[in-house]
């Protein structure tokens, strides 16, 4: 080669070179240009790293096959060709590499080819455009022509030594900008793209696979206790990974293990990952080497990045570098993801316990709202104070009307968790094949018109209290759901494979008598034993009666205020009729009957005529149906009418035909006080 030719020729590679944007971009060029020139069939690019003292394979041509005699990807430097060739700062060559001393002669893939000629130049920075005035070899090029001996000669040496010098800054601005560009890519990707934690990893897959050929990817999430360490593959591409089969090792003995304990990454090429317990399972389904690059979000191990090739020794340390790095915007990226998600949960949340609270407003707040100074109703009250402060799980029984919703609301709101939503769910309500939707909440698509994701209840209620009303009418096969709930505080959407935790405190009321349904099969035993951790039954008015005109007058004032109406007083007789009515409706039917009476009233007095309402609507009164019950419904009835007054001729005790000493002794037995006075 004549020396104008060869600046020609230097030239015009130097052109093509500085038209490449990636390593391999770079690579493929140096091929096509060099390899007519030097009329060899090879050009090999090899990285070289000085601090391992390693060349890593970057043409494809020079890593496959996936030869065994390649331990690592990274080839031991020593005793190599490409090793003297930097040590002597300067291409060398060899007219048939097979006879020469050169480690290369022992390498599988070269040892097969006989009489073949090599060679090899640095691709180096001299000390003097250098800084620190020291030279540095960023690579090598290597020429083979196998098969035919003496191919090179000492001017093709010469021209090579001086393109080495020449295409070095080149190289060290594809390095630089490779890595520049794609973490900016990645950068503005993960920044810019609209992306859950689902769709990460395949959005920035296309810019991944330009710089670091691989065939798997996977995003990883550590698990911590309780039921960790482990760990949750959060979305992978390329390979199906059964999670489950993972569970069968142990996690000390696994990669993930060492991520987290090191926080450093990992290189497993194929043949340095047997340490590790899984490294059958992930060839059997052909992942042969990986890369892991820990995630760290907020200053803690979240996970890692996984990015897997069926090839043995497919990634360099350069891979892992930039790895490490695109690891690094990830996490970023995550941090911000989470936080938007939360965001996101946070307000549709907030959105619909909005709803929610809305609804509740107005609602009674506290025992003050529960009226009456019956010792029935005071042994209630003191329960709810007892377990209101707890986290327990209350089950509220008691006829339909007696205050179960009400009671719930006062054990909320006297909880540490009144500052939290409560959310009410009424399991009568809602049609049969939507409660598990608003329970559980669905995915988008779980089913027809599932449109968008939607909150379940349990999610809303996270935090705070969730109260089930009529949880006896819950169809029987979401009681096993229900119970799951209760037991582990867990459940997954409808449609969806994520298992969501809450923490939420359960609050249950029925009117149905469970034992009974129990026998009959519509509920399931385990399930009531769950809910009946702290059982509150509420007594019927009927137990109550001497309740009936403290709330009669308490619902006086509150529909007077309401109508508008001048009504302040209920008429005596009026008192006794409602007294001796027995109220199968309880205390919601007493209310229906005073609101009625107050918008027919005419005065401002509610006389027995105004209480029309009586019992209307209803299943005629069963009457009394013990003994008991109805010898307190006399009593009560007769005290009503004699104004409590016990002894004497008008007395309550003289109309009954007893002692007032026996009167005394049965009203304490049956449980009857007199409610404290109020203007009537
Ligand atoms: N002790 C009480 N003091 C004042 N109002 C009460 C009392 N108990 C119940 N009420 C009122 O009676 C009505 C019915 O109460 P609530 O809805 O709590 O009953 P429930 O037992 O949940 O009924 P159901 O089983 O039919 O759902 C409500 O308007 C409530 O405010």
């Amino acid at each position: 080669m004549g020396t104008s030719t060869d600046r020609r020729d230097r030239f015009r590679i130097l052109s093509a070179l500085l038209q490449a944007k990636t390593l391999r971009q770079f690579d493929e060029r140096l091929q096509q240009e060099l390899a007519p020139l030097l009329g060899c069939e090879i050009i090999g690019l090899y990285l070289y790293s000085e601090s391992t003292a390693a060349f890593s394979p970057v043409s494809e041509s020079l890593r496959t096959p996936a030869s065994p005699a390649y331990p690592i990807d990274q080839l031991p430097a020593a005793g190599t060709i490409k090793e003297a060739a930097v040590l002597a700062g300067q291409a060398i060559f060899t007219h048939d590499l097979s006879a020469s001393p050169w480690a290369e002669a022992q390498a599988i893939d070269l040892r097969s080819c006989q009489a073949t000629s090599v060679l090899v130049s640095p691709i180096r920075i001299p000390a003097e455009s250098r800084p620190c005035a020291t030279a540095k070899t960023l690579a090598v090029m290597v020429a083979i022509s196998p098969g035919r001996p003496g191919l090179f000669s000492e001017e093709d040496r010469v021209f090579l030594d001086m393109l080495g010098l020449h295409i070095a800054p080149v190289l060290t601005a594809v390095l630089a900008a490779e890595e520049r560009d794609t973490l900016v890519a990645i950068n503005s990707q993960v920044v810019l793209g609209t992306m859950t934690l689902d769709n990460l990893l395949s959005s920035i897959q296309p810019i991944l696979r330009e710089v670091i050929p691989h065939d798997t990817t996977g995003l990883v999430r550590f698990i911590g206790a309780p039921h960790g360490p482990w760990f949750e593959i959060v979305s992978c591409e390329g390979v199906a990974v059964d999670q489950e089969a993972l569970r069968q090792f142990p996690f000390e003995r696994m990669a993930p293990a060492e991520i987290l304990a090191t926080g450093k990454p990992l290189l497993l090429t194929g043949y340095n990952q047997e340490r590790f317990a899984e490294h059958t399972y992930f060839e059997s389904l052909g992942v042969f080497s990986a890369m892991l690059c820990p995630l760290l979000v907020r200053g803690t191990p979240y996970g890692f990045l996984a990015i897997g090739s069926r090839r043995r020794n497919a990634f360099s340390e350069r891979d892992l570098a930039l790895a490490e790095q695109i690891g690094f915007h990830l996490s970023h990226a995550i941090a911000n993801l989470s936080a938007y998600d939360q965001i996101r949960q946070l307000k549709d949340q907030l959105e619909q316990e909005n709803v929610y609270l809305r609804e509740e407003m107005g609602a009674s707040l506290d025992l003050k709202s529960l009226i009456g100074n019956s010792a029935a109703l005071q042994k209630s009250l003191k329960a709810i104070e007892q377990v209101a402060p707890t986290d327990s799980t209350v089950l509220i029984t008691g006829e339909t009307g007696t205050g179960k919703e009400l009671v719930a609301q006062a054990i909320y709101r006297l909880s540490p968790r009144q500052h939290k939503a409560l959310i009410t769910v009424n399991c009568a309500a809602l049609p049969p094949t939507l409660i598990e939707s608003e329970l559980f909440g669905h995915e988008r698509g779980a089913f027809t018109n599932a449109t968008s994701r939607k909150l379940g209840r349990f999610e809303l209620a996270h935090g705070g209290t969730i109260f089930l009303d009529e949880v006896g009418e819950l169809p029987i096969d979401l009681q096993m759901k229900l119970l799951r709930v209760l037991e582990a505080q867990e459940f997954n959407r409808v449609g969806g494979s994520h298992t969501i935790r809450v923490d939420v405190r359960v609050l249950a009321a029925t009117n149905v008598d469970l034992d009974q349904a129990i026998k009959r099969g519509s509920f399931r035993a385990d399930l009531f034993y769950r809910l009946n951790v702290f059982p509150l039954r509420l007594p019927t008015l009927r137990e109550r009666r001497e309740d009936i005109p403290l709330l009669a007058r308490h619902f006086v004032k509150k529909y007077g205020l309401r109508h508008r109406k001048p009504v302040t007083r209920i008429h005596g007789a009026a008192l006794n009729a409602l007294s001796a009515y027995d109220w199968p409706g309880n205390v919601r039917e007493l209310e229906h009957v005073i609101e009625r009476a107050v918008i027919v009233s005419q005065g401002s007095t509610i006389t027995v005529n105004e209480l029309d309402g009586l019992g209307r609507g209803q299943d005629p009164s069963p009457g009394p149906r013990t003994l008991a019950e109805a010898e307190r419904a006399h009593i009560v009835e007769t005290l009503s009418r004699t104004n409590w007054i016990l002894a004497g001729k008008q007395g309550a005790a003289e109309k009954l035909g007893l002692k007032r000493s026996t009167l005394q002794h049965r009203m304490k037995k049956l449980d009857i006080s007199r409610p404290p006075r109020q203007a009537s």
